[in-house]
Order: C-alpha cells, then sequence, then structure tokens
C-alpha cells in the first residue's frame, strides 16, 4: 500500500481499465474477467466514478474484500472532472421512470392477452 499513488480523474479515465470508487482508484482490467456480474458492464464504465453502481448492486462484503486487492491510489478530488459523454444524456434524460409508458405498455400486454384467449 505504500506505492499509493495520487492520481487526477484524467489519469484515471486515461488509464487502462481502472474505476473510481468512494474515491479511490481500483485496477480491474484483469478482474472483469472474473467479474460475477459480467465483464462488460464494468468495461462500459472504465476510467469513471462506479460508487453509485457498485453501492446500487449491493455487492457483499466478499466483494469489498476482493476490491482492496485491486486498489490502486487515491483519486486527487480537486482535479478537473472529467464528463463522459453518456453520462451527460443520463442527467439530461428524464429523472423519473416514465410512469405513463410502462402503465401503457401493461395495457397494451393485458389487451393483447385477453383477444389471444379470446
Ligand atoms: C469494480 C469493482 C467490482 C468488484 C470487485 C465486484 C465484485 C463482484 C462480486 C464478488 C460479485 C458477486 C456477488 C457479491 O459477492 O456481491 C458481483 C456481482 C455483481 N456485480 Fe460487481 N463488482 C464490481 C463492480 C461492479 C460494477 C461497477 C457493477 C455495475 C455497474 C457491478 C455489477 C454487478 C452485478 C449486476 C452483480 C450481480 C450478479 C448476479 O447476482 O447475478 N459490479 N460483483
Amino acid at each position: 500500500m505504500s506505492a499509493a499513488k495520487t492520481y487526477t480523474y484524467k489519469e484515471v479515465a486515461e488509464a487502462n481499465g481502472h474505476v473510481i470508487i468512494n474515491d479511490k482508484v481500483y485496477d480491474v482490467s484483469e478482474f472483469v474477467n472474473e467479474h460475477p456480474g459480467g465483464d462488460e458492464i464494468i468495461i462500459e464504465l472504465f476510467g469513471r466514478d462506479v460508487t453509485q453502481d457498485f453501492e446500487d448492486i449491493g455487492h457483499s462484503p466478499d466483494a469489498i474484500k476482493t476490491l482492496a486487492k485491486l486498489y490502486k491510489g487515491d483519486v486527487d478530488t480537486t482535479s478537473e472532472k472529467v464528463v463522459f459523454e453518456q453520462e451527460q444524456n443520463t442527467e439530461n434524460a428524464q429523472p423519473q421512470p416514465n410512469f405513463t409508458k410502462i402503465a401503457f405498455l401493461l395495457v397494451a400486454v393485458a389487451v393483447f392477452l385477453y383477444y389471444r384467449s379470446a
């Protein structure tokens, strides 16, 4: 751990297969192949702060232990943030799941099933 390094957001974004969780930098380039949740889900997020994603899944203490082994250093939180295109889209997108759309879909399915069984 003595070799811990401080990274700027830009350095993390440009490194190969690093992610940020709680302001710590992890090299997950090798780990993605073993990730029980699949590699794609993390590869898509390389270079980013995945704290929210990691916590939303409710990863186990085991997963947190694995994470500790991949620790590379800390992020310089005063460095300039990197804006990712996809992130921008999500921010501009509707914040709430579209209830009307879901309700409409359910009705459509119900109607379909009704007519199919008639
Ligand atoms: C970056 C470090 C990560 C590590 C070390 C890690 C580790 C793990 C481990 C050990 C599991 C097995 C279940 C458990 O023990 O909780 C797991 C499951 C999972 N992970 Fe991760 N994960 C990481 C990042 C992520 C990220 C960023 C996402 C989402 C964007 C993600 C999505 C998932 C999903 C969806 C599962 C559930 C698989 C299932 O139950 O079918 N993981 N992860």
